[in-house]
């Protein structure tokens, strides 16, 4: 370690980064398994960027994130962005999920430092694994003062995204994430960012949830619209007692009609629901097709459906009016 490097603390969450496999060329292979040590082994140019100190915070492959992990990190963020020793957090994370953790945190750490989340679209046993380059990157984005007060950052193939626009695009491809709405806020080369975009939503400092007190989070679930969609579906989440539904509706967030009319029941129930789109880009608009004021829905904007959750269960920790909602979509 070194007294003038800026110090970057890696948080460990699991994913192919930290995956291994039987075969070097395959697909196949469990997430999560290499603690952190061996991640940065594979990267000993860090260690001339920043000084490094890692956690691990859970070794899971992302489609088993939860909220009591999301809860974790953004309060240990939190703790350990309030210490003027610490420069930056790096989290590792599976990709499946790495959209929605990253966005979760961009809504609820407080701090202005940089927070990168990295990833890998190969395992780190794989040829051409792209975990070693992502973590590097992470760590020179982290480090770098230039993405101070830029919201969570997601590092992946040598693009900079901002958490709230980026998604998971593809399968298997090293360049499944992109910003279907914006494109990358910037770019990492050679051990040095560069930005050419900034985000305008509210973010970290500027929002208004607090998660400090709290130990779990509404219940709020996703429904993928169709034709000749089962509004039977709609009764199973009011059954297990929704507080809130997103709808991932077909084109600008429509509903098939015997859904919207049990949609117009559920919303004066006091359940507030938010119509997403299933295309994957575009804003959802207000009033529309589809008549929001009538139904009492709640539009989310350009929010793909689980980031529509996530605003949606922080928004339900503060209020259920669908109205004073519709005002946090249009922010955030
Ligand atoms: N490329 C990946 O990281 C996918 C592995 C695993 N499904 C995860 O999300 O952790």
């Amino acid at each position: 370690t070194t007294g003038k490097l800026p110090h970057v603390v890696i948080l460990a969450t699991g994913g192919t980064i930290a995956g291994a496999g039987e075969s070097s060329v395959g697909t196949a292979y469990t997430a999560g398994k290499l603690p952190i040590e061996v991640l940065l082994n594979a990267v000993p140019e860090a260690k001339k960027i920043a000084n490094i100190s890692g956690e691990q915070i859970a070794s899971v492959g992302s489609q088993a994130m939860h909220d009591s992990v999301w809860l974790k990190l953004a309060k240990r963020i939190n703790e350990l962005t309030a210490r003027p020793d610490v420069d930056g957090i790096v989290i590792t994370h599976g990709t499946d999920t790495e959209d929605e953790t990253g966005f979760f945190l961009q809504l609820t750490v407080k701090t202005s430092k940089p927070v990168v989340l990295v990833g890998a679209m190969r395992s780190a046993t794989a040829i051409s694994a792209d975990g070693p380059m992502n973590l590097y990157n992470g760590i020179v984005t982290a480090a770098s003062p230039k993405s101070a007060g830029r919201g969570v950052l997601v590092c992946m193939n040598d693009r900079i995204y901002s958490a709230r626009e980026v998604t998971k695009t593809n399968t298997t491809n090293v360049a499944t994430f992109q910003s279907p709405n914006a494109g990358p806020l910037g770019v990492v080369y050679d051990g040095d960012v560069a930005y050419y975009h900034k985000i305008l939503r509210k973010h970290t400092v500027e929002t208004e949830f607090d998660i400090s007190g709290v130990n779990t989070l509404p219940k709020v679930d996703i429904l993928y619209g169709y034709s000749n969609m089962n509004p039977i579906l709609v009764d199973a989440l009011v059954k297990d007692k929704a507080q809130g539904i997103v709808i991932a509706g077909v084109g600008n967030g429509n509903l098939y009609p015997t859904v919207e009319q049990r949609i117009k029941k559920v919303t004066s129930s006091g359940i507030v629901v938010v119509r997403a789109s299933r295309t994957g880009s575009g804003r959802v608009t207000l009033n529309a097709e589809t008549d929001d004021k009538a139904l009492g829905t709640v539009v989310s904007d350009d929010l793909n459906p689980q980031k529509a959750r996530i605003l949606l269960q922080l928004a339900l920790l503060k209020t259920k009016d669908p109205k004073k909602i519709q005002e946090m979509f249009f922010e955030y």
